[in-house]
């Protein structure tokens, strides 16, 4: 099949390649030279594991191209993937001039029948939008499909080789034919729906992920009251299949260029219709507050932090990624800072990308772990790179001016411990602290 797709961030990126992969011919675009120009050199914008090798492999196949020339690459196929930006605004709504931008230039550059299918998180009616706009510029038949994107990053090559489901919406019985016939290597779990519920249905898995973090960011914090661990709670938990394993790490709460966005959206998709989203409203309310759990500690532990230096090691959303967009790095960092302590910080992938996005100038950018914690009062660990749990605590503990290791991710494990002098504190683990001031023990009454 010819594909082309529009936008060559995560999704556009990662389908692209992986649909040329099946050995359909792709054109990726992006009206972004910059971008197009990297491509076609052969280097990756985005840092995302085995991505590099199979662009290689399907350009080298020549399968697989690069362009800025969104008309002449939409002329050129059959199957147009929307894949552009959704950011939020500043009410929280999803900006959607990028997508009405691409239909309108899908619409002048229409040739003969093709079908449109988005896989951009778009709220519910923007299909049908997209469909007017095209047809406002083009009298050429189309097709339409919301098909919405699952992956993660960090593993959105496998994840789109090897998806849970694919989500067809579509009102055409063409579109429901071709489109099955170019995922079904993929998986046998291809759902095909209405428009309006294949929209839904990404807002609502996203919604419901976000729930469960929260959710078990909550039980990790009453853990620490009651003396219960997370860790074995959501273990206990996980083995009930209405419940899942998955999404129960505690920590200090989700980032990312999708939850914090869609949750948002999905609440004001809600709103307009007169709905008022209490559940995800919490949601995000207790994600905020979580990520200052570690600054609580923090002052718990030592009292003001002004004169202070933290050294914090992750500052990427989540390991195997350099996408810094909404980590809650930035907030600790920002209300440290304010507070009139020293930062230094160092991420094995992220850091270029943070510094290109982080306004507090005197946040101090360190080429090693070592150099992060090296004579600091305190360190965070703020994401679960490898490289951070494969450093022994003994060696983190000879390094820092105070023993004071805040773990918000949970990485280091009870028996790492022992032989240091740490005063250690991870999430929901109260067990596991050391050196802590314990509440009282808590008594059933
Ligand atoms: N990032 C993820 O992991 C992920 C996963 C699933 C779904 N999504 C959704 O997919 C969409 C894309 O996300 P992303 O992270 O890949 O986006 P991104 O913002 O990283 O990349 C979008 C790209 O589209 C390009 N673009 C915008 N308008 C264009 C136009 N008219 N012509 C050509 N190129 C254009 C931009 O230059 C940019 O390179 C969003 O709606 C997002 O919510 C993202
Ligand atoms: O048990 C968990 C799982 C995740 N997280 C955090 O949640 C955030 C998001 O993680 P993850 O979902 O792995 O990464 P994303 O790449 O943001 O992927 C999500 O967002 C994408 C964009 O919509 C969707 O396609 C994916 O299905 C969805 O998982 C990160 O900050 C994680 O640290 C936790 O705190 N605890």
């Amino acid at each position: 099949m010819k594909i082309t797709v529009i936008g060559t961030g995560y999704v556009g990126l990662v389908s692209g390649v992986c649909f040329s992969e099946l050995g359909n011919e792709v054109i990726c675009v992006d009206h972004i030279e910059a971008k197009i120009e990297m491509l076609n050199r052969g280097e990756v914008p985005i840092y995302e594991p085995g991505l590099q090798t199979l662009i290689a492999n399907n350009r080298e196949r020549g399968r697989l191209r690069f362009s800025t020339d969104l008309g002449a690459s939409v002329k050129h196929a059959e199957v147009i993937i929307i894949a552009v930006g959704t950011p939020s605004l500043p009410n929280g709504q999803a900006n959607l001039s990028f997508i009405e931008q691409a239909a309108s230039e899908i619409g002048q550059a229409m040739n003969g029948y093709k079908i449109i299918v988005t896989k951009s998180t778009v709220p519910v009616g923007t299909n049908e939008r997209i469909r007017d706009i095209i047809a406002q510029h083009s009298k050429e038949p189309f097709d339409i499909a919301s098909v919405p994107e699952f992956l993660r990053e960090g593993t959105a090559v496998s994840d789109t080789m090897n998806p849970d489901r694919i989500i067809i919406g579509t009102d055409s019985e063409v579109v429901r034919e071709r489109l099955t016939e170019l995922h079904r290597s993929l998986t046998s779990n291809i759902i095909v729906t209405d428009i309006r519920s294949a929209e839904m249905i990404k807002y609502a898995s996203n919604a419901f992920l976000a729930t469960k973090i929260s959710f078990i960011n909550e039980i990790a914090n009453i853990c620490e009251k009651v003396g219960a661990d997370v860790t074995k709670v959501a273990y206990g938990m996980g083995f009930d299949q209405r419940i899942g394993a998955s999404f129960l790490k505690a920590g200090i709460g989700y980032g990312g260029s999708c939850f914090p966005k869609d949750t948002q959206a999905l609440i004001q998709i809600a709103g307009q219709m007169d709905y008022d989203f209490k559940l995800l409203k919490s949601v995000v309310e207790v994600n905020r507050e979580q990520r200052f759990n570690v600054i609580r500690k923090l002052e718990s532990l030592m009292g003001h932090l002004a004169g202070k230096t933290i050294g914090i090691w992750g500052l990427a959303f989540k390991p195997e990624t350099d996408d810094v967009r909404d980590s809650p790095a930035f907030e600790i960092i920002a209300a440290l800072t304010e507070m009139g302590a020293k930062v230094k910080a160092y991420d094995p992938i992220a850091a270029e990308n943070f510094r290109r996005n982080c306004d507090v100038d005197s946040l101090i950018y360190c080429d090693t772990a070592r150099e992060a914690a090296w004579q600091a009062d305190a360190l965070c660990v703020l994401t679960e790179w490898k490289e951070f749990q494969h450093i022994p605590l003994s060696e983190i503990e000879s390094w820092l001016k105070s023993p004071y290791l805040i773990d918000g991710r949970n990485i280091y494990k009870e028996e790492q411990l022992a032989n240091t002098q740490l005063v250690y504190y991870s999430v929901g683990r109260p067990g596991m602290n050391r050196g802590v001031k314990e509440p009282a023990p808590y008594i059933l009454l």
